[in-house]
């Protein structure tokens, strides 16, 4: 064998080191998934060459026949993974094969612990890919040549993967790239006919490309001993080799299903659902596509990897086509394999081609069905939401057009459980909506248990009427635009005017409207002690335990938005809460009965205790602690 000259050794970036490290160590129970590793990169390695090859079939260099061959020594302990795909240039190998280029790396690798259960799970939403082989490997020699470059420009990459690789010039006849790992002692098994074979039906056999093993035959004589010299050696497909996508719904099982969704999606865990359709006509595609277990580590980074495999006609075009979902499903997975686009599409024609949009609806339109299918297994669906929620939660405001199929898989916390698990539907809601009640209520706060107490409910929970507790992040936007559902419309219980609809009868309404005038002079001594720090003063009827709350007008953006806005550095114009007064509060009494030099302070009281239930801050909590206490010391 050829041997690398003028080799050089150069360090993995810092990255590399600390996942190698944690990932031999917690990945030691799934430690077969090397394997299915190996193949994958190889098998999109020919996808790449037959892609580029379109426009230039040279590339190929007489050898179109795409494959991945796997071998193995049991005397030197080794295992082979070649194929004769795209292969690697000098300067591939090295960002490849020494750093990660994935953004929120560092990130990631702070959470693993050194606790192997939960670091195993971490370390499958990355995706290990290469690097897996030093799991069962203590010596990796990688032989590589890009497709189209010279014999002389072959590679050779080789690690222990303890924190350095060396890297040398190979004279390299044949294209693709060849793995041999060297097995480590308690590894050993790998190397073994039957198990390889198993491995690869287990995890391979949906790959289009074909895997080959070599079955060698030796001739025997009349008495049955082996003819020295008689080997021939033929190699074999081991696995089906048909894309599973093209095959008939009716013969793909379950766990076929399953083993492409890891091959795709790179995870280590079974996906949730899949939906899988062909359709003919006016397009002509066909989708698989699948809704993930568990949330990948870069789902909210804004550059993640996201969007469907691209095949047109079965050939591969690209990974992470992020064109054919919008920006709320980018958890879905999956293939696209369509005759309407042209096979040199790139990506900047992807952003402009008419198909891609009718594509895209469609595809928006099953994953939406798919979901709504999952919904009704409430267990399954659970766990979808608790994972990817928030994410759907950006549907309403990118997708109006699918407003109100996406409300209908939206789950929420609410008073009717009281508890900070978001299942209930808005659907669940309406039909347990009050008679007379007209809309769905929902309140909105900085987290669970500020919603669930603030004295906003207090009416509502005298009264039997449901409110949902809403505490996301996402949440007030979220409502900003979703006002309706079921022709129901939404409405936030801290803003505007109360109206309970005709949950309130007339003479409800009427006592409220005396009190009011009752208390017209309360009101406006209360609006003269707090002059500016407040929009307006109003007797409430919305508190049954509280004294007082603060409200805002009905169009105004909320507390909770208000206060993410700021702490990202918008500033926003301020904006004065409208202070109400439960006329009936023994609190309120003491103010209408205190005296000059007291009301003042208690006024304030009222007013900073009814931000704080809010979740608010105060500006000066320093007066409030002071005024407190001296209304206590009273
Ligand atoms: N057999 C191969 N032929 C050509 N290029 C390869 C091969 N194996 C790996 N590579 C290159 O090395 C890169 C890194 O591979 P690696 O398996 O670490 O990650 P990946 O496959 O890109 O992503 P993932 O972490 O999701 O598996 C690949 O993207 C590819 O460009």
């Amino acid at each position: 064998m050829t041997t690398a000259t003028r080799e050089e050794t150069l360090g993995f970036q810092t990255e590399v080191k600390q996942l190698l490290h944690l990932m031999i160590n917690s990945l030691y129970s799934n430690r077969e998934i090397f394997l299915r590793e190996l193949i994958s990169n190889a098998a999109d390695a020919c996808d790449k060459l037959r892609y580029a090859a379109l426009d230039n079939d040279a590339l190929y260099e007489g050898d179109s026949e795409l494959r991945v061959e796997i071998e193995h020594d049991s005397d030197a302990g080794t295992v082979t993974v070649r194929d004769n795909g795209i292969g690697m240039s000098r300067d591939d190998v090295i960002a490849n094969l020494g750093t990660i280029a994935k953004s929120g790396t560092a990130e990631f690798l702070q959470q693993l612990s050194g606790e192997q259960q939960k670091d195993a799970n971490l370390i499958g939403q990355f995706g290990v890919g290469f690097y897996s082989s030093f799991i069962v490997a203590d010596e990796v020699t990688v032989r590589t040549r890009k497709a189209g470059l010279a014999a002389g420009e072959g590679v050779e990459w080789r690690s222990a993967g303890e924190g350095e690789f060396t890297i040398g010039e190979l004279e390299r006849e044949a294209h693709g790239t060849e793995i041999v790992l060297h097995l480590k002692e308690d590894a050993k098994e790998f190397a073994d006919d039957f198990r390889l074979q198993n491995l690869v039906r287990k995890y391979s056999d949906h790959i289009e490309v074909p895997v080959k093993m070599p079955r060698t035959e030796t001739a025997k004589d009349d008495d049955g001993n082996e003819v020295e010299g008689s080997e021939v050696t033929t190699w074999e497909t081991v696995n089906e080799a048909t894309a599973l996508w093209v095959r008939p719904k009716n013969e793909i099982s379950d766990d076929e299903y399953k083993a492409f969704y890891k091959h795709v999606s790179h995870d280590f865990s079974d996906p949730l659902t899949w939906s899988h359709n062909k359709v003919e006509g006016k397009l002509e595609y066909t989708s698989l596509l699948y809704v993930p277990g568990r949330a990948p580590f870069d789902l909210y980074e804004r550059d993640g990897a996201r969007g469907v495999k691209l095949y047109v006609q079965r050939v591969f075009i690209m990974d992470d086509a992020e064109q054919f979902l919008p920006l709320y499903l980018r958890f879905i997975k999956g293939v696209l394999d369509t005759r309407d686009l042209s096979l040199n599409v790139s990506r900047e024609i992807l952003q402009q081609d008419p198909q891609v949009e009718k594509i895209k609806s469609a595809l928006t339109k099953r994953s939406l069905d798919m979901l709504k299918k999952l919904s009704k297994d409430a267990e399954t669906y659970q766990t979808f939401w608790n994972t990817f929620g928030s994410v759907l939660k950006e549907g309403p405001g990118e997708d109006p057009g699918n407003r109100e199929n996406i409300a209908g898989l939206l789950r929420f916390s609410s008073t009717h459980t009281d508890s900070a698990t978001q299942d209930q539907s808005l659907a669940d809601y309406v039909e347990r909506m009050k008679e007379g009640q007209q809309k769905i209520y929902y309140i909105v706060a900085d987290g669970f248990n500020a919603a669930k107490s603030s004295p906003h409910l207090e009416i509502f929970r005298k009264k039997g009427i449901e409110v949902l507790l809403l505490s996301d992040r996402i949440d007030e936007w979220l409502m900003s635009h979703l006002t309706e559902f079921d022709g129901k419309s939404l409405t936030d219980v801290a803003k505007g005017e109360l109206d309970l609809g005709d949950v309130e009868d007339e003479e409800e309404k009427k006592a409220q409207e005396e009190t009011a005038r009752d208390k017209e002079d309360l009101v406006k001594r209360v609006q003269e002690a707090l002059g500016e720090s407040v929009q307006e003063v109003k007797v409430t009827h919305r508190l049954t335990d509280s004294p007082a709350c603060v409200v805002l007008p009905e169009h105004e953006m909320g507390f909770q938005m208000r206060r993410i806005m700021e702490a990202a550095g918008q500033p926003l114009p301020e904006v004065k809460p409208i202070l109400e007064l439960n006329p009936g509060h023994a609190l309120v009494n003491r103010l209408e009965n205190a005296d000059e030099a007291s009301f003042s302070d208690l006024a304030h009281i009222l007013l900073d205790q009814a931000i704080i239930a809010e979740g608010g801050h105060l500006e000066d909590p320093a007066a409030y602690v002071k005024r407190l206490n001296g209304v206590l010391t009273a």
